[in-house]
């Protein structure tokens, strides 16, 4: 795949140079799961790791190689015989098994770290390259540091390579120290300079340090480059490597300025970013490009009003092209009306102008005290609201006898429309008693369908919270209440519900609402 060619060869080192990421570490089981997904979505090469750093490494490219069923399964070998022996031997039962060698090639990782001069590294190439062809026929050859290497040197280093039957020729960014503008011009140059550049692919590897790993990953295609090595979520080295779901989601959704495609299926990419994310304990940042949790999240009143209107106002790319289900819009302070109705709609309420004003106004409030505002809040809200117009009867006072001498009976006293009543009942229990006491005094047909009771706090004096859901025919009625007595907060909820549900019925005959 020379330049000419409009497609892209998408190669992940999430399993190599993600790992490098400190505290990125996988075991063999998760690296296995990592690269069939990776397999699965249209990766064309894995790199699989570096196969001398340890058994375990070794382990995992091997067997990564026998199971890929797609991708060129590749493992990393260093300018070093030993290195490029077991690299060869880890790849060899792949369907297709590339060999990745580099070596140093800049004046400050040659004098300090090679120890070696410029023409002992050129020898170094040509052996090196020479004995992985020798062992596969797919080599890749990268010049470690090649941004900070002088073009007249790079160039000789990779004319040496291609001779010597490098396939691809990497030119990394090794210490994200590149701009886009550098790096587009130095792959430009050298493919014009190099005999035989034409018959390779030139490859970008790009890190994160000052931000740029994406944008000059694809300056580097603009300047002739057809393979990018990225990983998922940007896992890498230090600040890490060019993200590989931004890499393929910018040359989908710009394919008008940057006209190279991938083989890569973007509604994978989310599940992608889940398991690595899963797999290194490495959270993905909430307003991560394309997997982020805020990637599709809307907050903001006039955005809301944008999306609910159209979602190409606030979205270039739709959720669903990345395998997230939907946008989400996030209620909270920034939110505006339109979003608000909205969600009420959602969650099954319907009100009028006067009730869903007053519902914004409390929503307001509560959103400028709370960071966030889930939908029971907003529910509660809008309960209470309802409730509260029509709170016609209170729980006064309670008592209670319970126990194992029985039979267990409570007297409860209520304020119905400012009118105290005073009954005593039975019951199978402590709550039965209660309820039966409620209905002497607010008779209904209604069924219970959830009598639910959490602390919701710890320890023996927490408050404990009482969840009622009563039917009649077609009308639910849900309440809630807490106090730090269980029965007197089931007392509570009862009623609460009991109201709710005469409200309800009162808005079809208010004369009927509460037959006490
Ligand atoms: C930019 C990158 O991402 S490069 C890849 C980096 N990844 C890793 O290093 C992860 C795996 N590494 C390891 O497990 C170990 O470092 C090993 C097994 C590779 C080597 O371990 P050791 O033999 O103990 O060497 P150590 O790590 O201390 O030092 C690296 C040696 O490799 C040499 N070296 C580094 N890169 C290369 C290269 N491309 N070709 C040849 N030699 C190299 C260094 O000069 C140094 O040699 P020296 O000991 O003669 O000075
Ligand atoms: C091994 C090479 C390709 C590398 O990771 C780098 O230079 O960043
Ligand atoms: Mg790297």
């Amino acid at each position: 795949m020379t330049a000419s060619t409009d497609r892209v060869v998408i190669f992940d080192t999430t399993l190599r140079d993600g790992e490098q990421c400190p505290g990125a570490t996988m075991t063999f089981e998760e690296k296995l799961e990592v690269a069939a997904l990776l397999d699965r979505m249209g990766v064309d090469v894995i790199e699989a790791g570096f196969p001398i750093a340890s058994n375990g490494d070794f382990e995992a490219v091997a067997e990564i190689a026998r199971r890929a069923e797609n991708a060129t399964v590749a493992g990393l070998a260093r300018a070093i015989p030993a290195d490029i022996a077991r690299a060869g031997e880890a790849v060899r039962h792949a369907r297709k098994g590339r060999i990745h060698t580099f070596v140093s090639t800049s004046p400050i990782h040659l004098a300090h770290q090679m120890k070696k001069t410029e023409d002992q590294v050129i020898e170094i190439i040509q052996a090196t390259v020479t004995q992985a062809r020798n062992l596969v026929e797919d080599v890749e050859w990268s010049a470690m540091d090649a941004t900070r290497t002088p073009i007249d040197y790079l160039c000789r280093a990779v004319e040496t390579a291609i001779k010597a039957g490098a396939t691809t020729i990497n030119l990394p960014d090794t210490v994200g120290y590149a701009t886009p503008v550098d790096y587009g011009n130095m792959f430009r140059q050298v493919r014009e300079r190099v005999p035989g550049a034409d018959k390779v692919i030139f490859s970008t590897h790009c890190h994160d340090d000052l931000g740029l790993a994406v944008a000059n990953s694809l300056a580097g295609v603009a300047g002739g480059a057809r393979q990018i090595e990225c990983t998922i979520n940007g896992l890498g080295e230090r600040a890490g490597n060019a993200a590989l779901e931004e890499i393929v989601m910018a040359l989908k959704v710009r394919r008008d300025v940057l006209p190279y495609g991938t083989g890569v299926e973007s509604t994978m990419l989310t599940r992608a970013s889940r398991l690595v994310s899963a797999a290194t304990s490495f959270p993905v940042q909430y307003n991560k490009a394309i997997v982020g949790k805020n990637a599709f999240a809307h907050e903001s009143g006039i955005h809301q009003d944008g999306m609910l209107k159209h979602n190409e106002t606030y979205e270039i790319m739709t959720p669903a092209s990345v395998g997230v289900t939907k946008t989400s819009l996030v209620m909270g302070k920034h939110s505006g009306r339109a979003a608000f109705k909205d969600k009420l709609k959602a969650l099954g309420y319907e009100l009028g102008e006067n009730a869903l004003q007053d519902a914004f106004t409390r929503f307001k409030d509560l959103a400028d005290r709370k960071k966030h505002v889930y939908d029971e809040d907003i529910e509660a809200l809008v309960d209470g609201q309802i409730a509260s117009a029509h709170d016609r009867a209170k729980v006064l006072s309670l008592t209670v006898i319970a126990g194992t001498m029985g039979p267990q009976s409570a007297t409860l006293t209520l304020d119905i429309d400012g009118v105290h009543t005073t009954v005593q009942s039975t019951g199978n229990g402590p709550v039965d008693a209660i309820f039966n006491a409620v209905c002497k005094v607010m008779p209904h047909q209604a069924r219970l369908a959830l009598y639910q009771v959490h602390a919701v706090t710890e320890g023996t004096d927490a408050q404990a919270e009482v969840s009622i859901r009563l039917e009649e025919g077609d009308k639910i009625a849900t309440a809630r209440a807490a106090d730090p007595d269980t029965l007197v907060a089931s007392a509570k909820a009862y009623v609460a519900a009991i109201n709710k549900l005469a409200a309800k019925r009162g808005q079809l005959n208010p004369q009927a609402a509460m037959t006490a």
